[in-house]
């Protein structure tokens, strides 16, 4: 029976057919140039790429130039690669262009697919980025498809981790560049740590193919790319709070075993603010519910945990002055590995041992973020139907399936249930013994590497071999004569393979689990011979284009080798190809690619993924799972009905249940499994979204800092806004005069710009309000820096300017970074108070980004009053002056060293001179950390002319 959704599609057709339909006259399009296109010349044909260029310069819009692009690629690759695209790819190719997901089955040829729109897109200028999930990948379709590109006369790079400078680069400003989401989400973190506009290597973020897209948006979604750096030095926070800590007493706190938390109960926390306040790190009229005070929250929470969660010689020990991990499970040392978030320093201040500087985030940033920040988005897949709504619901990319260019072949079986693990592992290599004899290559598929070695091993045992076709001979004897015949002769048949294989000593194979992707594509372009078996976990889809009968290139390089030099290659490659047109006929006649899968998948696209490794190009093939109750998915879900189902189907020993229920019941399991993990990730999103609006705002700001020439006007405005900002705390416009504080706002005058104004006798004028005094601060602040201005000179206050800016955004950025980190730990925790923790998380980190902004203002406006420039003599004497100080305190050194009594003044001696200065001039300018103690006061060894605390020194 059909359901209501499958009978409204056959009468109305479904949407997805529509806009299918609604490529065709553009694919018609396409066709009717080609006859003319493939006519011109190969010079003609390149000329092509300055003509199109300039009908858009001449107005016209990419979509206006399609059709003639994409003849041109098309023709391009049938000359280059001898791959003519199919309409089908074209249909794939439109819809790229128009930022939407084509869901192409797998070995329809995504790969050619994402040429057409790279190219087009190019055409304007704009960078044209196609990501996939490997460096093996990227190289592998930059070289064969940049083929096509640069005959055509664009330029293509590869971006891929390990590259210098210069290769990347150079990679990011070609016209198109393969590569990996990962080194595109780092590149894009590094340059936001830069300070040079001109060492960026990003030079825009047009449009983005993302090859295998669910796996990166879907799958990677939860772990974000970090960069990471140690922090200050916060070991007096630990040792003070850690002091406290003791005194408290249950009523104080309350703890959770099982989530390992503890969390402070109002009255530990009146007890907690005295003891910081006592120790100075609640300042004022702070309390621990201001947003600013998160990270002392998190803190105390961390020393909590650690003394009351955390037993000594049971989750740690302590060894030296370190303290060590221990495994929970295996009762063995965690060397090296430490705790996260401040739990181990507060661990190592409870124990007294030195604190160990903490990592923290310097920049993040998750892909859906990352990519988000492109024009446009398209992205393909072969499998992302099951994840349409997520797509649209988060990414707003609508999902177009395309047709195949010739009907699947394939077949899928429904799956093959066994009662426990060993019953399904006899019957896999029972099927798998089958296939080799009779010459259909197999492909196994396993959840992870253990299994893949198991099955490993398995087809190499001897004994088990035989033991498994003795029991299969004993089956076939119980069958009476005349019956079941047709079960009779494959267990026969069966009993024989295994018996051959028994005494080949096992079977012949090989293994793949996707860490060595060179290697393994040699394997895999092999892994379509004859009878060939092959172990693989769920390798990531792509790049395993398994050929039937073998592939053509990779054999004549084997055989060149072993011919060694002087060898025909036109002779050879002849000659393979007549073995692998006849290897390809045999596998054919054997049923194509076997793909013997060995347990569900979590997800039910990663499971179409492997079944998609068989059938391709309208090939033959074969998919059969073999599962068992055992299996980690049927224990967890949907096991008990599942039973029930098995028992009223009834079940043999060795024997499998093979019924479309089933296949039903475990889709309904993976639904649950899917829908689950779909939920924490829009919850993960959630948050990061928060984070995701400020990073956006602080990185464009850095880029336009760094773009501009002179950032005079910025820095005045937020000394005047600072001005406002003091004079609305002290002066508050509603007061009467003589409620104003002016004595606080002279204080913070000096401590803001450096400057002894008269603010207190201007405030006793007769009739002077909050405005006048505003405007007398503004001239006589902007009265000081035009006085910088003309002592140093414009430039040089100029660049002081750009640098305090960068640094100080710079540096208030990463804690930020650091205390929204901390806030979100401590608001999980707040559940308890019925609020909803992301609309607190947002408030909150609302509130934190005011704050920054305004201790961005006073911190630059602070810094610039303050800056003292040092002219070059005065360098140069500073210089000479450090060099005879460090000359002294070598040859006192030595002096004591020798034991000698003084009897002469200390005299640098020769050597000490020399010692002394190689110590200054080893202070390499861009190496902050073979600095070593430069005093705060002297000059910056960076070059900046700016004292050492003003610049490097602050950090
Ligand atoms: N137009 C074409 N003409 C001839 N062969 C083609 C064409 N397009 C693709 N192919 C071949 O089809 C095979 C599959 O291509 P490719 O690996 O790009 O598929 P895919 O869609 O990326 O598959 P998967 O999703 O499984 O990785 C390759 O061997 C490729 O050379």
């Amino acid at each position: 029976m059909l359901g209501m959704g499958t009978l409204a599609r056959k009468v109305f057709g479904s949407a997805n057919d529509r806009k299918i339909k609604a490529l065709r006259p553009i694919v018609a399009k396409i066709n009717a140039l080609e006859t003319e296109v493939s006519a011109l010349s190969d010079d003609d044909l390149k000329a092509r790429t300055p003509a199109l260029k300039a009908r858009l310069a001449a107005g016209e819009s990419l979509d206006d130039i399609l059709p003639d692009a994409f003849a041109t690629v098309r023709e391009a690759s049938r000359r280059v690669l001898g791959m003519r695209p199919f309409d089908v790819q074209l249909m794939g190719g439109i819809i790229l262009h128009s930022g939407a997901i084509a869901e192409m089955r797998t070995g329809e040829g995504k790969t050619l697919v994402a040429t057409l729109p790279s190219y087009l897109n190019a055409l304007s200028g704009k960078s044209v980025h196609v990501v996939t999930v490997n460096d093996y990948l990227a190289r592998r379709d930059a070289e064969w498809m940049g083929r096509v590109h640069n005959f055509l006369g664009l330029t293509v790079g590869v971006i891929v981790p390990g590259q210098s400078e210069m290769e990347k680069r150079a990679a990011y400003q070609a016209d198109i560049a393969y590569c990996t989401n990962n080194e595109l989400g780092f590149d894009y973190l590094r340059d936001n740590l830069k300070s040079q506009l001109s060492d960026m290597f990003q030079r825009d973020h047009g449009f983005v193919v993302v090859d295998e897209v669910d796996s990166i948006l879907i799958d990677e979604a939860r772990t974000p790319l970090i960069i990471s750096g140690p922090t200050e030095d916060k070991s007096d926070l630990y040792v003070a709070i850690d002091k406290f800590i003791p005194e408290l007493t249950e009523a104080h706190y309350e703890i959770d075993e099982k989530a390992r938390s503890a969390i402070l109960t109002e009255e530990g926390n009146d007890i907690v603010e005295q003891r910081l306040r006592a120790a100075g790190h609640l300042k004022g009229e702070a309390t621990l519910y201001d947003p600013e005070s998160v990270s002392l929250v998190h803190h105390v929470n961390q020393a909590l945990r650690a003394h009351k969660l955390f037993t000594r010689d049971k989750d740690y020990i302590v060894r030296g002055a370190e303290v060590v991990l221990i495994d929970e499970f295996t009762g063995r040392m965690m060397s090296g590995r430490r705790l996260s978030e401040g739990l181990h320093q507060a661990i190592e201040a409870k124990e007294g041992v030195t604190i160990q500087p903490e990592n923290v985030t310097l920049a993040s940033v998750t892909f859906q973020n990352y990519f988000r920040l492109y024009d446009k988005i398209a992205g393909m897949t072969g499998t992302a139907l099951t994840e349409v709504d997520e797509f649209m619901e988060i990414y707003k990319l609508d999902v177009l399936e395309v047709p195949t260019n010739l009907p699947v072949a394939r077949q899928d079986e429904d799956d093959q249930v066994f009662r426990t693990a060993m019953e399904k592992y006899a019957a896999i290599v029972e099927n798998i013994a089958d296939a080799h004899v009779r010459g259909q290559p197999v492909l196994v598929g396993t959840t992870s590497i253990e299994k893949s070695e198991l099955i490993s091993r398995l087809l190499k045992d001897v004994t088990f071999l035989t033991d498994t076709a003795d029991r299969l001979e004993g089956w076939a004897a119980e069958i009476k004569p005349g019956k079941e015949a047709e079960r009779h002769a494959y267990l026969t048949r069966i009993c024989a393979a295994l018996r051959a294989a028994a005494a080949e000593g096992g079977l012949e194979h090989n293994v793949l689990n996707a860490r060595f992707h060179e290697q393994e594509a040699h394997i895999v372009a092999q892994a379509g011979r004859p009878g060939t078996i092959t172990i693989a976990t769920n390798m990531a889809g792509r790049g395993t284009d398994i050929q039937l009968g073998g592939n053509v290139d990779m054999q004549v390089a084997e055989e060149m080798e072993k011919a060694g030099d002087g060898a025909d290659e036109a002779e050879i490659r002849a000659r393979v190809a007549v073995t692998v047109a006849e290897a390809k006929a045999r596998v054919i006649e054997a049923g194509g690619l076997f793909v013997l899968a060995t347990e569900r998948h979590e997800s039910r696209r990663i499971d179409n993924q492997l079944r998609g490794r068989s059938g391709r190009q309208g090939d033959p093939g074969l998919s059969r799972f073999f599962l068992s109750l055992e299996d980690d998915l049927m224990r967890i879900f949907g096991s008990d009905r599942l039973d029930k189902m098995l028992k009223r189907l009834g079940m043999k020993e060795g024997e499998a249940i093979v019924h479309p229920w089933v296949n039903k019941a475990l889709e309904k399991a993976q639904g649950k499994v899917e829908a689950r993990n779909f939920d924490i990730r829009k919850n993960i999103l959630k948050y990061d979204d928060v984070m995701n609006d400020q990073r956006k705002v602080i990185f464009d700001q850095r880029r336009e800092i760094m773009a501009a020439t002179d950032l005079s006007e910025t820095v005045r405005d937020m000394r005047h806004e600072l001005i406002d900002d003091l004079v609305t705390k002290y002066m508050p416009a509603k007061a009467y005069a003589d409620q104003w504080n002016t004595q606080g706002l002279h204080a913070d005058v000096i401590r803001y710009f450096n400057a002894e104004l008269p603010v207190i006798s201007w405030a006793g004028e007769e009739g002077v309000d909050d405005q006048e005094i505003r405007e007398r601060l503004y001239r006589e602040t902007d009265k000081l820096i035009a006085e910088k201005v003309a002592k140093y000179g414009p430039d040089t206050m100029r660049s002081v300017e750009k640098q305090v800016l960068l640094q100080t955004i710079d540096q208030h950025w990463r804690e930020h970074l650091l205390t929204l980190e901390h806030l979100r730990s401590v608001i999980g925790l707040r559940g308890y108070a019925q609020r909803d923790p992301l609309n607190e998380f947002k408030s909150e980190a609302f509130t934190l980004f005011e704050s920054l902004l305004n201790r961005l203002r006073e911190d630059v406006t602070g810094q610039i009053s303050h800056v003292q420039i040092m002219t070059r003599e005065e360098q140069m004497a500073m210089i000479a002056r450090l060099q005879e100080m460090a000359a002294a305190k070598q040859a006192s050194e030595a002096q004591a060293r020798a034991g000698a009594v003084a009897a002469a003044p200390a005299q640098p001696g020769p050597t000490a001179q020399a010692a002394a200065e190689e110590e200054v001039t080893t202070l390499d300018p861009n190496a902050p950390e073979t600095w070593g103690q430069v005093s705060r006061n002297e000059p910056c060894p960076c070059g900046s002319g700016l004292k050492y605390k003003a610049c490097h020194g602050k950090f």
